[in-house]
């Protein structure tokens, strides 16, 4: 038995859910055989994980899907530049009580996480400016606690504390991250499904799609990937979001406009958007 399949047992025996079935529809598929496993064994070890990938690769249904087998909520940050302690930790605000007022203190994601043993997921965690992160560092190494510093409350992690984060390393407005935040993190690359798995992809989330369709956006797939790794094309032209989407779109439309508007228009670059049409194009033939 692996420490995985342990973790498992543990939580589905507190939770008093033996028949139930962990894995939920639509998880997360693994792009090769140890991806998956090997995040799962640093979630177990505690171990804080950082997806690292492009837009509509599917680090936040990992997420979802390590919430869904652990049984485990998850509570979410999304960061830009105006994230603040606040909004990490939580704020004070006035409350009415039998006819009183009173001060109470409103926990944030961080506080409930940790509390009560949730995943805290921190997507695009290289927007939030280098100064508002450092408060979570006690958190995320050995020490797994927080002194908060708007009720002076120390707060010791539930064993159950996970932390998982996104970054998206080119995306434009993202700065590099703090080194010291960057070391407390296990790093996984996250890439866009292909091949196999890709069409699994599509088999469970296309099962009334005519074939001829699937058949056509997973080459389309196959070649937007292609042009990426020759450097002709920006990374998130090969988006599994945008596929699924203009997949979604072509059972109603006609598939040469869904691929326009789910995939070709998102692109700044006009050779690019032109390039994808014309691969479009001869699929279609
Ligand atoms: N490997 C995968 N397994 C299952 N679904 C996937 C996978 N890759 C992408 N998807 C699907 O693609 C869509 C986008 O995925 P998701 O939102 O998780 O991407 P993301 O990497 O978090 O993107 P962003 O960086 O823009 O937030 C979702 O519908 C998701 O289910």
């Amino acid at each position: 038995m692996t420490i995985i399949d342990e973790e498992i047992k543990k939580r589905t025996q507190r939770n008093h859910a033996e028949d139930s079935n962990l894995i939920g529809e639509g998880g997360y598929i693994s792009p090769d055989e140890n991806l998956w496993n090997d995040i799962l064994t640093a979630v177990v070890l505690k171990k804080p994980v950082l997806l690292k990938g492009p837009t509509g690769a599917g680090k936040t249904k990992l997420a979802e899907s390590v919430s869904d087998l652990f049984q485990q909520p998850i509570q979410s940050i999304n960061c830009s530049v105006d994230l603040d302690a606040e909004a990490l930790l939580g704020f004070k605000t006035l409350v009415q009580r039998d006819g009183q007022s009173a001060i109470e203190f409103v926990e944030g994601p961080v506080v409930t996480a940790m509390k009560h043993g949730h995943i805290l997921y921190i997507d695009e965690i290289n927007m939030a400016k280098a100064e508002t992160l450092p408060i979570l560092h006690s958190a995320l190494d050995y020490r797994r606690m927080l002194t908060n510093p708007f009720t002076g409350e120390v707060i010791q992690a539930h064993p159950d504390f996970s932390v998982m984060a996104a970054i998206n390393e080119g995306y434009i407005g993202t700065s590099p991250m703090n080194e010291a935040l960057k070391n407390r993190f296990i790093s996984y690359p996250i890439p866009y499904l292909s091949g196999e798995q890709l069409r699994g992809l599509w088999d469970r989330e296309f099962p009334d799609a005519d074939p001829k369709l699937k058949t056509f956006m997973l080459n389309l797939a196959g070649d937007l990937m292609k042009q990426v790794e020759n450097g002709l094309m920006s990374e998130e032209a090969a988006s599994i979001r945008s596929l699924l989407d203009a997949t979604a779109l072509a059972m109603h439309i006609d598939t040469l406009r869904a691929v326009r508007y789910a995939i070709a228009e998102k692109l700044d670059d006009e050779s690019e958007r032109n390039l994808l049409m014309d691969l479009a194009n001869t699929w279609r033939k």
